[in-house]
């Protein structure tokens, strides 16, 4: 099947390519797509466990860790302009490749020796004795894979395009949906892989949770990536950089603006295009090619919606999870867990839509260009975004009536020995049997209350609630020192459930996984995860052992009561301070659904279009441009985070929707103008042009001006002669 295709001569190098093929497939393209793979998983199996590694290993706090991954991510996102600069005026593709895939396995190296906890641990009590030196070297390492990541991204997918011959035009547009493929199988395999490597327990001294085989495992796949590339090396076509192209391009431009300032009188004739005015300096060629950018650049500008909406999976979308049920019966599927439903879909949509759906489309005779399909993938992510929306009203439905931040919200739970008539004042009645609570929160509107006991006798107590709180009075089995205890006030993080006990036991009580507890007082709530878990209660030789199934994101508040040991933890009470999930998570499936539908017709056709209609010397830039729409639309995910804070999370969602189909009309309208050209083409005009053509154009204006200057010089030696 291997043949050599005839010569190739590469125009912008002057050197003859033999290229071998496979299938119709240049072989080469192999070693890209598999460096591609193996990257992907690397990227996406670090950035997997970053956030945990910030929290766990550095303990800090949740926004100081939020605010640094999300800075890495949109990093990684702006550094592919420096990368494209590179490659395309100084050192090609190719060798920008190699250069920045050593900096990034630096970088990821430096950041798995980062979290080797022995290094600074001398007292060996399994945390890390200098904070300092982890944070220095993890941030070192992140500064080297943003680098690397970003840089070598718009070289590589630009650099397989370079691959391919002008008959492989069908074999191009396949490369680049089998390159997305690869994105997507790397990132699944990491996402999955990297966390159960977390899970374990490494070390020397202490056995801590494994973050160096987690940060370890991306290092070498990224080793595996650059080798993998270099292997190719004999296969590939290369093409050499025309200089500092980047720096010619400003020139260029800020020439053609001046001399269209200078020319802005109505006596200089019109110029087709204000790129033109550059004509008098720059080469035609250059012209010509900054023009086929700067249009499509253009059509870039509204694209960062797209991606505003698109990377919320990760934030609030995950988020809604949290407050879902994910029991999916032969398995248990955690929050964020379910963004991996989406390299999963791309698996599977991207081959439906390349053999099923395009070429059915084509088949009823619908003409369903590059800039159609995008418009159509934006229309996708806004009904994604449609449907969440439904699915928040749903979960709403079911949510418990959190108090807004003037109102104060309690619950009482009685563990005195009889039943007890509870006023709170003004007008307040509660009558609550032992070891039972009130049905549900009372809100109040105001912070100071007085509670008052039936007993004997009555007992009355001030207490001034937290606004916006939510709080429990517990009544011990003393109840003059009855007291307020904080409760959650949100769905518990990451779909666990809040528990906490109250020691109704004459004695000091130690709970498994818990510090001891004292009579009559009341733990901090812990976190447990969904599913059946054990608890043993213990006082010197005396314990039991109760266990309890839970779901999701509920809250607890369990009693102890005096007679724990002799009936064998039987007689503990639950006090369900919130309901656990009740909307399944698999509603939020027709939402990946379509998100992934929308990205495949607009990422994958994005990436075909932006390597397409670029001039040969600027392909990395301009796939540069198009990973830029990435990073504005994350930076707008970060300031909508901060600004945008609608009171409900579904008019939230309806907004960006809105957002999202008005920039789809602002796109197609502006698609509708656009031409789709063939750069190559148009090179090879200009340069016959340039050979054969008088520049009419550019004498005209050269006359003008030498008229111009000699009129001022004529004023010039008047004013003197005055
Ligand atoms: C095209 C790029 C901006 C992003 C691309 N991401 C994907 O393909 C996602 N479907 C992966 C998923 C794991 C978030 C990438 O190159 O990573």
């Amino acid at each position: 099947m291997i043949n050599l295709t005839d010569e190739k001569m590469d125009k912008t190098t002057k050197k003859k390519k033999k290229t071998a093929e496979c299938c119709g497939y240049p072989i080469s393209i192999f070693f890209i797509v598999v460096n591609e793979f193996c990257e992907r998983f690397s990227y996406y199996g670090m950035r997997a466990v970053l956030v945990l590694y910030f929290r766990y290993f550095l303990l800090w706090d949740d926004d100081l860790a939020t605010s640094i991954y999300h800075a890495f991510v949109a990093l990684c996102y702006l550094t592919p302009i420096l990368g494209a600069i590179i490659a395309d005026s100084w050192l090609g593709k190719f060798k920008t490749i190699i250069y920045l895939s050593i900096v990034y396995a630096i970088g990821q190296v430096t950041m798995a020796i980062s979290t080797i906890h022995d290094i600074t641990d001398a007292n060996r009590d399994g945390t890390p004795d200098n904070f300092t030196f982890h944070i220095a070297l993890s941030m070192l390492g992140l500064i080297l894979i943003a680098l690397g990541t970003g840089g070598i991204k718009p070289c590589v997918a630009a650099f397989g395009g370079d691959q391919f011959q002008e008959h492989q035009s069908r074999q191009l547009n396949t490369f680049f949906s089998v390159f997305y493929l690869c994105i997507n199988a790397g990132s699944l395999l990491s996402t999955l892989i990297t966390p159960v490597l977390r899970a374990q327990e490494c070390g020397i001294h202490t056995q801590q949770q494994c973050y160096p085989l987690a940060f370890g495992v991306p290092a070498v796949l990224m080793v595996i990536s650059l080798v993998v590339f270099i292997a190719g090396s004999g296969m590939y076509v290369k093409t050499d950089p025309e200089g500092n192209i980047m720096w010619s391009v400003c020139k260029c431009i800020g020439f053609a603006i001046k001399n269209r300032f200078r020319h802005r009188s109505s006596s200089y004739p019109k110029r087709e295009h204000w790129m033109d005015w550059a004509n008098e300096k720059y080469d035609k060629l250059l012209i010509a090619q900054i023009k086929m950018v700067l249009k499509v650049l253009f059509l870039y500008i509204p694209l960062p919606m797209f991606w505003t909406l698109f990377d919320q999976k990760g934030s609030r979308w995950t988020l809604q999870a949290t407050t879902m049920s994910g029991d999916f019966g032969a398995f248990i599927l955690q929050p964020d867990q379910m963004q991996t439903v989406n390299p999963i879909l791309i698996l599977t949509l991207v081959p439906i839509m390349d053999r099923l759906i395009f070429p059915l489309i084509q088949k009823c005779g619908l003409n369903f260009s590059p800039l159609k399909r995008m418009t159509v993938g934006m229309l996708f992510a806004a009904m994604a975004f449609v449907s969440a929306a439904l699915v928040q009203i749903e979960i709403d439905k079911t949510l418990p009536n959190f108090p807004s931040s003037s109102e104060s919200q309690l619950k009482v739970v009685n563990t005195y020995s009889t039943t007890l008539n509870v006023t709170i004042s003004p007008n307040e009645h509660l009558l609550i049997e032992s070891f039972g609570s009130s049905a549900d929160y009372v809100t109040f509107d105001h912070q100071d209350i007085t509670v008052s006991l039936n007993t004997n006798p009555v007992i009355t107590k001030a207490f001034s609630l937290i606004k916006g709180g939510r709080q429990t009075l517990i009544i011990p089995s003393d109840p003059t020192v009855m007291y307020l205890k904080e409760d959650v006030k949100s769905k518990p993080r990451e779909g666990k459930n809040a528990i906490r006990f109250v020691n109704g036991y004459t004695a000091d009580l130690n709970i498994t996984n818990l510090d001891s507890i004292e009579p009559s007082a009341t733990t901090n709530y812990t976190l447990v995860n969904q599913g059946k878990r054990d608890f043993v209660l213990r006082h010197g030789e005396q314990w039991c052992e109760f266990s309890r199934k839970f779901g999701f994101g509920a809250s607890y508040t369990f009693l102890i009561p005096s007679t724990v040991f002799s009936d064998d933890c039987e007689s503990i009470t639950e006090v369900e301070d919130m309901k656990p999930n009740s909307v399944h998570m698999a509603l939020q499936i027709p939402q990946y659904f379509l998100i992934t539908t929308g990205e495949v017709m607009f990422s994958v056709t994005g990436l075909q279009f932006s390597y397409s209609q670029a001039p040969k010397n600027m392909k990395s830039v301009l796939q540069a441009g198009w990973l830029c729409t990435n990073a504005v639309g994350n930076i707008i995910v970060l300031i909508v985070a901060e600004l945008g804070k609608l009171p409900k999370q579904w008019a939230e969602y309806l907004l960006f929707a809105s957002l999202l189909v008005a920039v789809s009309i602002i796109f197609s309208i502006m698609a509708y103008f656009y031409t789709y050209i063939d750069p190559a083409e148009i090179e090879a005009q200009v340069r016959k042009e340039q050979g054969l053509e008088p520049e009419e154009m550019e004498k005209e204006t050269l006359e003008m001006e030498e008229k111009d200057e000699d009129q001022k010089n004529e004023q010039g030696v008047k004013q003197t002669k005055i």
